[in-house]
Formats: C-alpha cells, sequence, structure tokens
C-alpha cells in the first residue's frame, strides 16, 4: 500500500482563510509580537513563514529582534512592556534561548492571556485538567489535521513518539481529551519499534531525521511526522523516514508541507481567539 498523503499545506490555507474572515468582522486588528534573541537557525525559518502569513491574515503583527547577548533582565523587560501594552495579543518569544537566560522563567512571566505558544504553566494546567486556555500551536495543528485526515480517534490506540512540554506532553493531553488510548513513547522506552507498531495513530516528535522506520508502522495507520529537522546538505526531512513509511501507512504527513504550516495557521488562529476573549 502507498499511503495518502496529508496536505498540510492545503489544510493550513483553509485554517488561515478562516482566521482572515474571522478578523475582517472585528472592529480592531488583533496584535501579535515574536520575540527573537539571537539567530537559532530552526527559528529563522519559522519567523519568516509566520509573519508573512500574520499579516496576509489581517494581524498586527511585528518580530522583535534582540541581539544574542542579551540578558535575561533586558528580555524579561520586554515581556513586561508587551503584557502592559493594550494593542498586544499574542506574545511568542522564539525558542531555543541563549544559555544565558532560563527559558522557563520567561515563559513564566508572559501574561496567560496573552500566551499564543500555550507554553505557560497555567496554560498547560488548563490543557492537563480539560479546562479551556490557550493549546500549543504544533499539537493543535496535528489535531486538525487529523480530523482533515478523517480519522477516527475515541478509542483509538495513539501513540506519541516523544515527551517534550512544546510538543508530546500537550500532544498526548489533546488526544486523551478527545478520547483516544495514549501511550507516549521516548529515548528510554524498552522497545520503542514494538509500541510504535501497535499506533492506529503514530505522532513522531522527537527532532531526529528518520528515525521512525518502515517496519515501526502497522498497516493503514495514520502517521503525523512533527519533525523538522535541516540535514546537512541544507534540505529539511521529518521524524519519519516517509519512502519507507509510505509503503506501510493509511494516510501520512510530508515535511515540508504537513505540521510546519499548521503551526502557523494555529498561531494565527490563537491569536484571534486571545484577542477576543481579552477584548471582550
Ligand atoms: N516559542 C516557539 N514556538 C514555536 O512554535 C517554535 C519556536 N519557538 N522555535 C522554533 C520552532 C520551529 N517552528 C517551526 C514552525 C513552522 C515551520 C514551517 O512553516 N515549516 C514549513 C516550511 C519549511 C521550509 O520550506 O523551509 C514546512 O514544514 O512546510 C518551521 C518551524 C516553530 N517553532
Amino acid at each position: 500500500m502507498s499511503a495518502r498523503i496529508i496536505d498540510g499545506k492545503a489544510v493550513a490555507a483553509e485554517l488561515r482563510a478562516r482566521v482572515a474572515a474571522r478578523v475582517a468582522t472585528l472592529p480592531f486588528a488583533p496584535g501579535l509580537r515574536v520575540v527573537r534573541v539571537g539567530d537559532d537557525p530552526a527559528s529563522g525559518v519559522y519567523v519568516r513563514n509566520k509573519d508573512r502569513a500574520a499579516q496576509g491574515a489581517g494581524l498586527n503583527s511585528a518580530t522583535m529582534q534582540m541581539p544574542a547577548d542579551t540578558s535575561e533582565a533586558a528580555l524579561l523587560a520586554t515581556v513586561a512592556r508587551l503584557n502592559a501594552d493594550p494593542e498586544v495579543d499574542g506574545i511568542l518569544v522564539q525558542l531555543p534561548l541563549p544559555p544565558q537566560i532560563d527559558a522557563l522563567k520567561v515563559l513564566a512571566a508572559i501574561d496567560p492571556a496573552k500566551d499564543v505558544d500555550g507554553f505557560h504553566a497555567m496554560n498547560a494546567g488548563l490543557l492537563a485538567t480539560g479546562q479551556r486556555g490557550l493549546v500549543p500551536c504544533t499539537p493543535k495543528g496535528v489535531m486538525h489535521l487529523l480530523a482533515a485526515a478523517g480519522a477516527a480517534l475515541p478509542g483509538a490506540r495513539a501513540v506519541v513518539v516523544g515527551r517534550s512540554n512544546i510538543v508530546g506532553k500537550p500532544m498526548a493531553a489533546l488526544l486523551l481529551a478527545a478520547d483516544a488510548t495514549v501511550t507516549v513513547v521516548h529515548s528510554r522506552t524498552r522497545d520503542l519499534a514494538a509500541e510504535c507498531r501497535r499506533a492506529e495513530i503514530l505522532v513522531a516528535a522527537v527532532g531526529r531525521a528518520g528515525m521512525v522506520r518502515g517496519d515501526w508502522v502497522a498497516e493503514g495507520a495514520t502517521v503525523i511526522d512533527v519533525g523538522i529537522n535541516r540535514l546537512p546538505d541544507g534540505r529539511l526531512a521529518g521524524d519519519v523516514d516517509f519512502a519507507a513509511v509510505r509503503q506501510h501507512a493509511g494516510a501520512i504527513t510530508p515535511v515540508p508541507g504537513g505540521v510546519g504550516p499548521m503551526t502557523i495557521a494555529c498561531l494565527l488562529e490563537n491569536t484571534v481567539e486571545a484577542a477576543i476573549a481579552r477584548r471582550g
């Protein structure tokens, strides 16, 4: 079997259009500020694509570039200023941050009502306890993709590979909230391949190119590849060995053109949700 390709670009374009239509009904332009400290290459792609998408949806969006040697105090002062700015509805501090800055401290300083990344412990706690809050963009985008692919979640065996705070853990919480039977596997899991082979829904979010092999995937499974890894030759590759897994999966997301564009569309969606919640 050769899997159906889940077209993240197309699903993201639809979501961006819905967001733009909603923005057009508002008497104000929702404000988004992205703060980037230094120039980590992982954030480079993201910042470029996001600025374009945000402008396209009618948001008032800007990226604030700070030097790599910015102190923690200076970054906290910037966050405080954005928290206090009534025109700003969404604040996103690009990760990773340079070593002199404690990322958890910075995330904790963001007003949870403006935390469009959904990384503040308040929003993580709301998600974990089944309450409304701002949901991290990448796992939220994966849920949109699963819906677009027609995946049946209630009772389904879902396996999440990776346990990060930004993808793995919120992904597991969202799948659980959708009544899937969720297993989270990680680098210390005894038999990763065997656990993955049990999955009807497999979400790979580890950050290692091609780690999920063809024989790790059950026939007909839906495979979502969250990895965006830069290869030495400059190309992007997912966490899934696409060519091999495609022979087994029923549906699969490509990289690029899968989860990445959804992350950006969900950032716009979160910004509009935050704006409406805050400004009434
Ligand atoms: N606070 C914070 N929140 C984040 O969500 C966050 C972050 N920091 N730091 C960096 C990573 C990386 N990330 C990407 C999102 C979309 C694409 C993306 O749009 N990729 C496209 C285009 C790739 C290309 O062609 O270059 C694709 O996969 O098709 C890439 C990378 C968000 N991140």
